[in-house]
């Protein structure tokens, strides 16, 4: 595939530019550059509240194939900065398809660009690490030193705190599927449409709440449990959630949490977190229960982790804790379980979208906690 006059370019901030085609609507975006792995589920990743802020490029080759649809987005609206693949479908073919993902990009003001060495980009990335890039395209696209200026005018996301962008404004209630067994309150970091409907598809009442939540908002919904969803951003700058998630620790109230949710307990068991150079971003990642043994194949989409070393006990302010899962690829940390408070949180995405289901099971686990035999 040759490009014969570039008409969208991605520039890093290291200077290292790419041209492409323009993919989606025409204009500039900034963010940070990071690559996903997952051979299908573009939908599901582009309407990820957690890749807010980022610009997501697609290590497999052809994108769009089966179009846009009315059920698989996994919030309101595409929540990437900006878009990067290889080649995308000339047309979409698939029965539940609405539109083309082109057009889906245009509709929604998200530029994208096409036709770029997404194998020569991703090796880059994963030599030099994620970090600040543009998308170029129409009137924005420059000479490539006015362009990357402009990529280093944009916030780093080391420290960014983007919860609040992507959390609901008003709380409200994802009713249980059948009886209601248990009422569930939970912090609206960025949370993904499959895991609400994970947890009411097991009888629970999820009361969602804004990032901002205090603890007597929690405590008014009287809940059995309290959910942590995953979100964007570095979770070193939730200070409030973190104040928060240990308020719900003191109480015993059980506690689930999920990516971010996972490091904001490792924060509030006062463990730190850092960011790893390329992250985990895909839909087959190996993850090893330090307890069994067993490995599940997983979904994540994490650029930070919480320190620690896989199967270690410590101590924490409630008790001893336990890393109870971690990635075999580089022994980063995938998973914590309290041991005296009921309370536990995974790296990983057990509701999946896009993904296996390996791991759905966590999700009666919490059941469990809340009924109170663990
Ligand atoms: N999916 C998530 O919740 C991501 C958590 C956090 N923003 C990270 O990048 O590590």
């Amino acid at each position: 595939m040759s490009v014969s006059a570039p008409r969208a370019a991605l520039v890093l901030e290291n200077g290292k530019l790419f041209w492409g085609r323009e993919f989606g609507a025409l204009g500039r975006s900034l963010g940070e550059v990071v690559f996903q792995t997952g051979m299908t589920g573009y939908q599901e990743t582009l309407t990820d509240p957690s890749y807010h802020g980022q610009i997501v490029v697609q290590t497999s080759p052809q994108i769009g194939n089966t179009g846009w649809n009315d059920e698989d987005s996994e919030s309101g609206r595409i929540q990437v900065a900006g878009y990067v693949v290889r080649d995308p479908s000339r047309t979409a073919s698939n029965w539940r398809s609405r539109r083309e993902l082109s057009d889906e990009l245009v509709q929604q003001g998200v530029v994208g660009i096409a036709e770029v060495d997404t194998r020569s980009l991703t090796r880059h990335i994963r030599e030099s690490g994620v970090m600040r890039a543009g998308v170029f395209s129409g009137d924005a696209l420059t000479d490539p030193d006015a362009m990357t200026e402009q990529v280093l005018t944009a916030p780093p996301m080391a420290g960014a705190n983007l919860a609040a962008r992507v959390s609901t404004a008003q709380p409200y209630v994802r009713p249980a599927v059948g009886t209601r067994r248990f009422r569930v309150a939970a912090l609206d970091l960025g949370v993904k449409a499959n895991t609400l409907r994970m947890l009411a598809d097991r009888g629970i009442e999820t009361h969602v709440l804004p990032a901002s939540s205090s603890l007597d908002q929690i405590l008014e919904t009287e809940p059995d449990g309290v959910f942590l969803s995953n979100g964007p951003g570095d979770p070193s700058a939730m200070t409030e959630a973190v104040a928060l998630t240990r308020a719900v620790l003191e109480r015993r109230i059980p506690l689930f949490g999920i990516c971010f949710g996972n490091q904001i307990l490792g924060r509030a068991l006062g463990r730190e977190t850092y960011k790893l150079r390329y992250g985990h971003r895909g839909i087959n990642i190996p993850v090893i229960d330090s307890v069994d043994g067993r490995v599940s194949i997983t979904s994540q989409n994490h650029g930070f982790a919480v320190e620690g070393e896989a199967g270690e006990r410590f101590d924490t302010p409630f008790g001893r804790a336990l890393v109870s899962h971690h990635c075999p690829n580089d022994g980063a940390v995938e998973g914590l379980r309290c041991l005296d408070v009921p309370a536990f949180s995974v790296q990983y995405h057990p509701e999946a979208a896009a993904g296996p289901h390996d791991a759905a099971a966590l999700f009666d686990e919490f059941t469990t906690l809340m009924s109170g035999d663990r």
